[in-house]
């Protein structure tokens, strides 16, 4: 398998060097040349089968030729031993035909940990077979951030700065990222909002001589790998379910649209998905995008809901690509407009695809809280205001005899403020987090200016190799 950048002018690669390099040296996004399909009758036999074992075998034809089977399976017994429950992502009926899909069960309770995990691992397997070490740097509105600390901590061929907007993650998230302890792991507080983290994030990897000297790779959902992972929870909630027999929609609380790209990638692959809905907070200028096809980049607005406190939304970027089939010229020549005035407009024939892919829906602050306690008081499902979001835009998308599955993307203790606030009680916290408001917090704090940041990666980095 091969992999072909958006914008059409970096070199294709394969699957290792996609996982290393992060974002293609052109500006754009890996994705696959073309897309594995899986039978019928494969799909089927995933009912009843261990998660680790399905992953295996979704994620097979994305790594063949480059990962060894018995190595990929390894990596995905061990990454999913790492979860609090047997079923790694287990269904939740809520009401009939109404289901959420609890992604939260992982190391850091957030649904990044089954990317993460499993990224880890095939880094660092890649990276000692190659005999290298690289440098990381990520962006996060939270949730990326603690689990990418937890997967990369303490590894020695890693290097971890991860970049979090200053006063705009939740305590219980700030804190997971600041309080590892690691030698190699470096958090960065930006005075900015995430999406200045992002922008700066890209210019890195956009700075040559840098992504050169400390080997520069990324681990957001502008990874592919990231993506990858998380196209398998979309099979094993539709077969069980009654997939490939029946059609299953979800509603996925959006920001950085990688989550909803796995959706996409999963349906590409073969699986029945009926709707695919993205749920947004204010900050909804993918469902504007949906509206009226202009993409317009407006201020962020702070919500309970942090990490989709977002407007440029990275992956986007490949459901552009495959709305205006594949062309690589078109998708460029709107990038480079989204960088000078901060919009786009996308063509009619590009916006129709998009419409027959994805619906979009949008949840105010009340709405959030109402349904965080609505649900909890009448299904006695405590969700998090991610979780809430999504099952706000889900209940107006619900059609008879098709099930609907709300990803369930953080567990409520995360943002516990907000939780507390529509219920009247905080949540409860799950064991194996009671020292975390005592641990030593560190971190530095950095202007929004890309040559202070980068400088500070070059000073602090453990493995930066001579300019040539
Ligand atoms: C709890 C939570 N829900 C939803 C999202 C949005 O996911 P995505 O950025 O993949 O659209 C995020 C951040 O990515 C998140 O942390
Ligand atoms: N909401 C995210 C933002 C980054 O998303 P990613 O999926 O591209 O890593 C977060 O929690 O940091």
């Amino acid at each position: 398998m091969k992999y072909v950048s958006t914008r059409g002018r970096a070199p294709a690669l394969g699957f290792s060097d996609v996982l290393l390099a992060g974002l293609a040296g052109d500006g754009g996004l890996y994705v696959p040349e073309s897309w594995p399909q899986l039978s019928s009758a494969e799909i089927a036999g995933f009912a009843g089968r261990p998660y680790a074992e399905v992953a295996a075998q979704v994620i097979r034809p994305f790594t063949t030729g480059d990962i060894d089977d018995a190595d990929l399976d390894r990596m995905c017994a061990e990454a999913y031993a790492t979860f609090r429950h047997p079923a790694v992502a287990p269904l939740v009926q809520l009401a009939p035909g109404e289901w959420v899909l609890e992604l939260f069960h992982g190391p850091t309770l957030a649904f990044k940990d089954v990317a993460m995990q499993l990224l880890s691992r095939m880094m660092d397997h890649t990276l000692a077979r190659r005999g290298e070490k690289v440098t990381i740097i990520g962006a996060t509105s939270g949730d990326t951030g603690g689990a990418a600390i937890e997967a990369f901590r303490d590894r020695d061929n890693v290097d971890l700065f991860m970049l979090f907007p200053e006063g705009r993650v939740s305590p219980f998230q700030q804190r997971q990222m600041t309080t590892s302890g690691a030698a190699n792991i470096h958090p960065i507080a930006i005075k900015g909002n995430f999406d200045d983290c992002q922008a700066m994030v890209k210019a890195a990897f956009g700075n040559k001589r840098l992504r050169e000297r400390l080997a520069l790779t990324g681990v957001n959902s502008i990874n592919w790998a990231r993506i990858v992972a998380q196209i398998v929870y979309y099979f094993t909630a539709a077969v069980a379910l009654g997939a490939p027999g029946r059609r299953v929609s979800f509603t996925v609380p959006t920001g950085n649209f990688g989550d909803i790209f796995a959706g996409y990638a999963a349906k590409k692959m073969g699986l029945p998905i009926a709707d695919l809905v993205i749920a947004t907070n204010v900050n909804d200028i993918l469902a504007r995008t949906l509206a009226t096809g202009r993409y317009e980049v407006g201020g962020v607005e702070a919500t309970t809901s942090p990490s989709m406190d977002i407007q440029v939304s990275s992956n986007f970027e490949r459901a552009l690509f495959e709305a205006c089939d594949r062309d690589a010229e078109a998708v460029d020549r709107l990038m480079a407009a989204l960088a000078q005035s901060r919009a786009f407009t996308v063509e009619p024939q590009a916006l129709a695809a998009i419409r027959d892919d994805f619906v979009a829906g949008t949840t105010d602050e009340a709405e959030c809280a109402a349904t965080i306690v609505g649900t909890w008081r009448d299904t006695g499902f405590l969700p998090d205001p991610h979780t809430a979001v999504g099952l706000a835009v889900a209940r107006r998308h619900m059609a008879p005899e098709t099930p609907m599955v709300t990803l369930s993307t953080a567990h409520p203790a995360k943002f516990s403020a907000a939780v507390e606030a529509a219920t009247g009680q905080p949540p409860a916290l799950p064991p194996g987090f009671d020292d975390l408001t005592s641990r030593k917090e560190e971190f530095v704090v950095l202007a929004n200016d890309q040559s202070v940041v980068e400088d500070f990666l070059l000073s602090n980095a453990n493995s930066v190799r001579d300019e040539v």
